[in-house]
């Protein structure tokens, strides 16, 4: 009776302290505003992170509640730049957040875009960063070009439709744009490719496997603990490893096997981003973890970014036809190289620039949180002008989304892709503030990559290939999207996975448009207008 007795007392205790510590922590982010059960629960996230439109979902939130509201008992989201920049900065006093344990790739190893600890992430990124760089990296732009000509190639020997002959094809955007930045990032990272262009297809089960993964990117990506269980050998026998037949851990074969080429006695030397790394004295165990993390980071931003600048640009003619005509110009006055113009040449388009910068504006690649977290002290965050106080430990995820179509930064229009924003209305009086606008939307855009001491090491290689493919693309095709209803299907869960982007290809005539026109002209029978209104 007594044992029965002190159960029950234990029981109540241990209830009221839930409830007691529930109630703490309700209260100690009341002053944000966010939907009513995230003070009590991270479910409502959880269910946002796993509908496919966590973006839009967090940008209703940030436009309700203000740019930056609530999304679970210690988690905020925000929407508001100086923020986001606040907390990345050098010397900031913000951490990241025990959300990035969650892009651990391998059961027991860290990796750079995982590291809690500020420390290790400080000492692994300074050893990583010249490797990225062009100057540690002889072969990059060369490595580029390779795969973007055989990606056209690719393009023009299997997808080009020939109606005139009958011959009808579509091609999946998503497919084949994922398969140009896979092969990119491997060369780069390797200096061998995976062989998604020269098969045109998977060989390793990848990006299906990338797929199946999509539950559990979720669920931890909201209840970061559960990591822990990796460490159990029933979960441990579960992952991915590089023993593996297919998928990631085929990958982790391939990185582990590219990485032990480059040691012993008969080493494969190469003036590349691995050889860079090795002479900082990264050991085999941790190229073989921060390659594999490469490919992740690497492949889908940059993909995503380059099908859908395509597609913007393609689905509107007048855009289409304006960065051909700059292009054209520039190879008419010899200022661009051919078969593939350099990055440096891209660099000086202004309109191909333009509709760069519109594409990762208006699909900001990377929608993950990307959570960083208050410090011991505690932190006043401005919201909208009012100072609110955010205790030590809460985690503030990226709305990226939110912060790209910004309306007071981008303007009224923000929902629409339309590259003249980025160009200066020069002239007159407001010529001062017309820069200040292009400004701000310049330093906005760039936050697509992170920002200090977090952000993207890649973004060189990523703009080199985005400068290079979209015109290159662009200047030996047209692209016309099979159904303009609904042109992709689209789950968003950090990246975007987008399927069924179909396309009818057909080659550019030198001549522009105009040209297949008047073939088609020559060799036509009218076949009548349609009979107008029904006689009565
Ligand atoms: C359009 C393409 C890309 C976008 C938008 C993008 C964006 C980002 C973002 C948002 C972050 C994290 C920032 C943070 O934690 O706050 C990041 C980190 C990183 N990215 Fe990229 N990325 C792209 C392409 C690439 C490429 C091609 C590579 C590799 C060649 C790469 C390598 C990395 C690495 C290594 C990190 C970790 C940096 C660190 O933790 O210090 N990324 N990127």
């Amino acid at each position: 009776m007594l044992s029965a007795t002190v159960a029950l007392g234990a029981v109540v205790a241990l209830l009221a302290l839930y409830v007691y510590k529930s109630v703490r922590t309700y209260y100690a982010l009341k002053a944000f505003g966010g939907h009513w059960s995230c003070g009590w629960s991270r479910l409502w996230m959880l269910r946002t992170q796993g509908s496919g439109q966590m973006n839009k979902i967090f940008t209703e939130i940030n436009l309700k509640y203000g740019s930056t509201a609530r999304i679970a008992p210690k988690f905020l989201v925000t929407s508001d730049p100086e923020l986001f920049r606040r907390m990345s900065a050098v010397r900031s006093p913000f951490t990241r957040g025990p959300w990035y344990a969650a892009l651990k790739l391998h059961p027991e190893r860290d990796n750079i875009t995982s590291y809690v600890d500020e420390g290790k992430h400080a000492e692994i990124r300074n050893r990583m960063a010249p490797g990225y760089s062009g100057k540690e990296n002889l072969h990059l732009e060369q490595d580029v070009d390779e795969q973007l000509t055989k990606f056209l190639a690719l393009v023009e020997s299997k997808y080009v439709a020939k109606p005139e002959q009958e011959i009808y094809k579509t091609v999946d955007l998503s497919r084949i744009t994922s398969y140009f930045t896979l092969d990119v990032i491997s060369k780069v990272a390797f200096g061998q490719t995976f062989g998604f262009l020269d098969k045109d297809e998977d060989p390793f089960g990848y990006l299906e496997n990338l797929a199946q993964m999509l539950p559990a990117i979720i669920v931890f990506g909201v209840y970061t603990e559960l990591t822990k269980l990796l460490k159990m050998p029933a979960m441990k026998a579960a992952l991915p490893k590089s023993t593996d037949k297919r998928g990631l851990g085929r990958v982790m074969g391939f990185a582990r096997d590219r990485v032990q080429e480059r040691f012993g006695p008969k080493a494969v030397r190469r003036q590349d981003m691995l050889d860079s790394f090795i002479k900082r004295g990264m050991s085999q165990e941790e190229l073989e973890s921060e390659t594999l993390t490469q490919i992740t980071a690497g492949s889908d931003s940059t993909a995503s970014a380059l099908r859908m600048t395509l597609h913007f640009v393609c689905t509107s003619p007048p855009i289409l036809e304006r960065l051909l005509a700059e292009v054209n110009s520039a190879i008419e006055t010899g200022k661009i190289s051919r078969p593939i113009i350099t990055d440096a040449q891209a660099r000086q388009l202004p309109y191909l620039q333009a509709c760069i910068k519109e594409g990762l504006r208006i699909y900001p690649p990377v929608t993950g949180v990307m959570a960083k977290q208050v410090p011991p002290t505690g932190a006043m965050i401005e919201v909208d002008g009012v100072e609110k106080f955010a205790p030590p430990g809460t985690q503030i995820g990226w709305n990226s989304w939110g912060m790209m179509h910004d309306q007071e930064i981008f303007g009224a229009d923000a929902e629409i892709y339309r590259p003249e924003r980025w160009l200066v209305r020069d002239g007159g009086e407001e010529e001062e503030e017309e820069v200040q606008r292009v400004q701000r939307m310049n330093e906005t855009v760039t936050l697509c990559f992170g920002y200090g001491r977090f952000g993207c090491l890649g973004r060189g290689v990523a703009t080199m290939e985005l400068n290079k493919a979209v015109i290159e693309t662009l200047l030996r095709f047209n692209l016309q999207s099979c159904n303009l209803a609904k042109p992709f299907n689209e789950k968003v869960v950090g990246f975007y996975v987008h399927t069924d982007m179909n396309f009818v290809i057909t080659a550019r005539k030198q001549e522009g448009e105009k040209a297949g026109f008047s073939q088609l002209r020559g060799g036509i029978v009218d076949a009548g207008a349609l009979a107008g209104a029904p006689e009565e």
